[in-house]
């Protein structure tokens, strides 16, 4: 019986689960779950890093209190973030949050000194204005500080991770979301670092998911009381680890991972990066076993996320649930909205964001929040359709129905229209994707599973999937065509 953790950090909260096998069956439990607040000075928005390093000790004390000798661990976390350490091994500053407005504007302004066509056929990777490439360039251009001091660059788990073991390692799942990664040399482009005058020396090594990455150092043992955990690279972008759980039995399978971003895709052998691709700004993020994911980021549950933050913040304060109902309870395809408009992308009043999308598509404007709910979540479902669809195209596969995993999953209406929207079986679990793909990974490499697929098939009979069939009729149907008049995506 492997006793091992999985951190994962989402951009809200992160969580330590402890897992262990029983009989080939995964047991997961949740030792300790702590908020992820992006801290905002002045204009600028922060991670808190060291909060976050400090959670994942009270994670490993939480373990030690209840007596599992934890055979390994691993991080996973949200993509594209990073920090920069110093000659002496200091972090250089608080790691930006992707969503800070230093980034505005920056991509239109590399991809036209570079060429759009020139990076994506380095990299394979969707332009989104928060990759690391564009937050990069502008603290290049901005000269912040820790750019002139910076001798190593380092991802979110990987600079935790440095923190426990003492040891700088990239991992490559990351390190494909940065668009400075080159999947068909499997290495970071030198060509592209030099080109944005980057230095190649502050990329270092990229692991595989699965390969040790060190142990919690003396320090560290010391403070807490513990021995040696050895550490392990995992699938350390949290999309990755969520694909991991996918719990299929064909190889050829699409999945919707659903949280603040809605992430679907299917995984393939070999990164298609040819024009259609670039065009549909779909992208090839690495995967466990040299895989890759090619999915498009779709805005996903940030949007109602924001709102219920704004009428919190108005003194309106629903919890999920309560908002879920009250969409059920509002009338169908009033409006819509293009979850991926770029106002939706910074934080803010998102219900004005939403009315104002309304208004200037000649909509009616949806009132109370039930309404904007589901505005927001119809959209949602209809996104997905149409990315599910090209997603098909580009693949040159065919699926039978949509694998849907992450927290996003509790939200069963939105389960339901998905399999309403796409006119076909949507599999709903495991809602702890990113956390069970986490320690999967682990325990492959520990050779406690055979290979992904042991692991998948024991992640199917481990957690309950919900089965949502599609509802009969035209009428989801007519509602795509009015969504896709509506949002210009036809
Ligand atoms: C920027 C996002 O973190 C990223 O694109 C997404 O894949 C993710 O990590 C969702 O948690």
């Amino acid at each position: 019986m492997s006793n091992i953790l999985a951190f994962d950090l989402g951009a809200s909260s992160g969580r330590a689960i402890h897992g262990k096998l029983n009989n080939g069956r995964i047991e997961i439990e949740e030792l300790h779950r702590f908020p992820n607040d992006p801290v905002q000075v002045g204009k600028r928005l922060h991670w808190d890093i060291l909060r976050l390093y400090h959670e994942i000790k009270q994670g490993l004390l939480k373990a030690k209190h209840k007596g599992i000798d934890l055979a390994s661990i691993g991080i996973d976390s949200w993509a594209v973030d990073f920090g920069l350490i110093a000659s002496d091994g200091s972090l250089l500053g608080n790691p930006y949050n992707y969503r800070d407005s230093l980034y505005d504007g920056v991509m239109e302004r590399v991809q036209e000194e570079l060429g759009a066509d020139y990076i994506f056929s380095r990299t394979g990777i969707q332009f989104l204005p928060f990759n690391t490439i564009y937050q990069l360039s502008a603290h290049r251009e901005n000269g912040t500080a820790a750019m002139q001091s910076a001798e190593q660059f380092l991802m979110i788990p990987d600079l935790l991770r440095y923190f426990l073991t003492g040891e700088k390692y990239n991992e490559f799942s990351n390190a494909t979301t940065t668009q400075l990664y080159n999947p068909l040399t499997q290495k970071w482009d030198e060509e592209l670092l030099k080109k944005l005058g980057l230095t190649p020396s502050w990329f270092g090594e990229v692991l595989q998911p699965g390969a040790p990455a060190g142990q919690l150092q003396q320090t560290v043992q010391e403070e807490l009381g513990l021995g040696p955990i050895p550490v392990y690279a995992v699938a350390e972008h949290d999309t990755a680890s969520a694909v991991v759980a996918v719990p299929a039995i064909e190889r050829s399978f699409a999945y919707l991972s659903c949280g603040t971003w809605s992430l679907l895709g299917t995984e393939i052998d070999q990164p298609i990066m040819n024009e259609e691709a670039r065009q549909l700004n779909f992208t090839n993020e690495g995967g466990y076993g040299n895989t890759y994911r090619l999915l498009k980021n779709i805005m996903g549950l940030w949007i109602i996320q924001e709102c219920r933050r704004e009428w919190e913040r108005a003194g309106q304060a629903f919890t999920f649930p309560e908002l879920v109902k009250l969409a059920e309870e509002a009338t169908s395809f009033s409006a819509f909205i293009d979850p991926d408009d770029a106002a939706f992308l910074a934080p803010g009043d998102m219900p004005a964001r939403v009315c104002e999308y309304c208004q200037r598509t000649n909509q009616p404007v949806p009132q109370k929040p039930g309404e904007i709910v589901r505005c927001v979540l119809e959209s949602l479902a209809f996104k997905y359709r149409y990315v599910l669809e090209l997603t098909e195209r580009l693949s040159g596969q065919s699926f039978n129905g949509l694998h849907m995993v992450g927290g996003g999953i509790h939200n069963h209406l939105l389960c339901e229209w998905t399999a309403n929207a796409i006119g076909k079986p949507v599999w709903a679990g495991p809602a702890e994707g990113s956390a069970i793909g986490n320690l999967a990974v682990q325990w492959i490499a520990q050779g406690e599973f055979k290979d992904i697929w042991e692991a998948r098939r024991a992640i199917r009979e481990s957690f309950p999937i919900a089965i949502y069939e599609p509802e009969q009729g035209d009428r989801w149907e007519e509602g795509y065509a009015q969504f896709l008049r509506i949002t210009g995506l036809a």
